[in-house]
């Protein structure tokens, strides 16, 4: 991924029902191209390919299963997700959390396909652990402020400089990236001045009611 990042997390937000969910990607390559600015998105897996055949930004998964290709009913296994042509998978998010043997196997078996994976952790020292298992970048989401409106760049960002100088002592060659509650230009400029290297951001997106003027507004931040 190019960095800084804009990560759009779509989750399954009644706001990107069926179609919706291509419109907004498209709304999202369009301001990725305007500004010259580095966007990825992550539409619902029923989504996946649809999105990842029409638009030319970085096509994210929310998830895979760490189950290899076989007799698994209902599972998404990685080798599923980078047919698709995806370029990554989320792992590890708050509202979908793994075992930390599957969470390695994942990674590690993410690699070996050339799919890049953003490692979502809830605090500091477990955004350590993901960055020990060598992940293209670790997303650290405090889960209390998702969805809150509350952004961690305003109300915790000692979270994030911990975060940012545990990394750098594990690997640091893993960027940082940071979530929950961003809201506005500022959230996300505060969020690169205390040493992420993007955003990773859903409901202010997903729900705000022009979509062009928010990724616009939070886009013109990475600049
Ligand atoms: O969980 C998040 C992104 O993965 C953050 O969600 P919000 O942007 O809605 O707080």
């Amino acid at each position: 991924m190019r960095l800084p990042v804009l990560i759009i997390n779509m989750k399954v937000y009644p706001e990107v029902l069926g179609k919706r969910a291509l419109e907004l990607a498209k709304v999202a390559e369009a301001v990725s191209r305007e500004l010259g600015v580095s966007i990825a998105v992550a539409p619902p897996v029923t989504e996946l390919r649809l999105v990842a055949e029409s638009v030319g930004i970085p096509v994210y998964a929310q998830g895979a299963d760490s189950v290899e290709p076989g007799a698994r009913t209902g599972h998404v296994p990685l080798e599923f997700v980078k047919e698709t042509g995806a370029s990554g998978v989320i792992l590890n998010h708050s509202e979908n959390r793994l075992l930390l043997n599957d969470l390695g196997w994942l990674v590690s078996r993410a690699k070996s396909l050339g799919l890049e994976t953003l490692v979502c952790a809830p605090d500091p020292y477990t955004s350590a652990a993901a960055a020990a298992l060598e992940p293209t970048a670790v997303a650290v989401e405090p889960p209390e402020l998702i969805g809150t409106g509350k952004a961690v760049s305003r109300e915790k960002p000692d979270v994030i400089v911990k975060t940012v100088g545990l990394i750098k002592r594990v690997n640091p060659g893993i960027p940082v990236i940071t979530g929950a509650g961003i809201e506005n230009y500022e959230d996300v400029k505060k969020a690169l001045e205390l040493g992420t290297q993007g955003v990773l951001v859903a409901s202010a997106i997903v729900r705000a009611r022009d979509w062009r003027q928010k990724i616009m507004e939070l886009a013109k931040a990475l600049h």
